[in-house]
């Protein structure tokens, strides 16, 4: 004989796969009834229609199969409007502190900011975000990922994602793609549209990024500003002063050149610089042998002036490689360079920070 406490304490485990709360304290478990060894129960999903039912209605037979179960009927409804505002204001309380401040930028919130800026477009800012997210989750780090590149947002794109994130009231539940939590002005922007709004207003949608997304607990958040020194690298530094930064350019001389200007903020605005990546650094030949196609030495010297390091070159990718999306392959030779980019920076990050 099952008891109902015996179903609630199961199902405290399942979680809502978006919001990684256990589905029991979202309050999404109702009427349990059980009869002998029949259990019948209803969940009460966030929204109408919500994408997840199916694995949240495996997750909860599993649980409940587990004490013993022989049948278990499950019915979904959906929350009511004033259930939904309780809820989002619980998630909000979990995103903003009391003075309406994204709490993950409160000192002691355990997150680690980088952002990867570039002087001008083209360099793979993009590419380097994207992949250094993912390389630092198969750390087992818990990776957020902010496209904030609000003119040139890329990053759905580039991670092959299609869908969107879904919406709570006004709190957007983060996108996950190869274990990275993402947001980015493209799930905002319909049909690819372009985004043509002025200071204020990106300053807005960076802030929402922060505080009006369910970020759940992260190690690190990694923002992919735009290139340049523009608007949102300005709000960016001051809103997020304690952020590290990665500075991604070519070998070439121009693109090192026009680098410097955004490190130099970097160190005007007292963001500490991790290092420069040196990206489509040389192409190397079947045989092993590496072409310079850009030239060389444009990181070393970015660096030289930044006094910093050149923490990766990054190679050409070989033609085979991304070809649906920009993310390497794991055991690629790019996907191996990006892991041990992400071990060090993990390693020089968590030894000099107090977690
Ligand atoms: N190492 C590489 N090998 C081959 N192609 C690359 C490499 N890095 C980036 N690319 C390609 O170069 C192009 C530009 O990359 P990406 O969009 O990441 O640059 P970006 O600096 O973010 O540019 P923007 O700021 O204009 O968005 C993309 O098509 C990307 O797939």
């Amino acid at each position: 004989m099952i008891t109902t406490e015996q179903v609630l304490d199961a199902l405290r485990k399942v979680q809502d796969p978006e919001l990684h709360k256990s589905i029991v304290e979202l309050n999404m478990v109702r009427n349990i009834l059980v009869q002998g060894w029949s259990v019948s129960l209803e969940i009460i999903l966030t929204i109408q229609g919500c994408p997840l039912k199916a694995k949240i209605q495996q997750d909860v037979e599993e649980a409940i199969q587990g004490l013993g179960a022989s049948e278990v009927h499950i019915s979904f409804g959906s929350m009511t409007d004033e259930e939904r505002a309780a809820l989002t204001a619980a998630l909000r309380k979990d995103s903003t502190t009391t003075n309406g401040m994204p709490a993950m930028l409160q000192e002691d919130s355990g997150v680690t900011f980088i952002t990867i800026t570039s002087g001008k477009g083209g360099v793979g800012k993009s590419t380097v975000s994207v992949n250094l997210a993912i390389a630092l989750a198969g750390l087992g780090k818990r990776v957020g990922l902010i496209d904030a590149d609000i003119y040139g947002f890329s990053v759905p794109a580039m991670m092959g994602i299609t869908e969107s994130p879904t919406m709570i009231d006004k709190m957007a539940i983060p996108v996950e793609s190869h274990g990275v939590k993402v947001i980015s002005m493209g799930f905002f922007a319909g049909n690819n549209a372009p985004v043509m709004w002025r200071g204020p207003m990106l300053n807005k949608w960076i802030r929402n990024f922060l505080a009006q997304t369910h970020w759940g607990e992260l190690d690190y958040v990694l923002l992919d500003l735009p290139p340049g020194t523009g608007d949102v690298a300005i709000d960016v530094a001051a809103m997020i002063p304690q952020a590290k930064e990665i500075i991604v350019t070519t070998p070439q001389a121009t693109a090192s050149f026009v680098a410097t200007r955004a490190g130099s903020m970097a160190l005007h605005t007292k963001h500490e610089i991790l290092g420069v990546v040196e990206n489509m650094a040389y192409y190397e030949d079947p045989d092993g042998t590496k072409k310079y196609l850009l030239g060389k030495g444009g990181g070393d010297r970015l660096a030289d002036t930044l006094q910093t390091q050149v923490i990766a070159r990054i190679p050409f990718a070989q033609p085979e490689e991304n070809m649906q999306t920009s993310v390497y392959d794991e055991d690629s030779i790019l996907g191996e360079i990006y892991s041990s980019l992400a071990e060090e920076i993990d390693y020089r990050l968590m030894g000099s920070s107090e977690r």
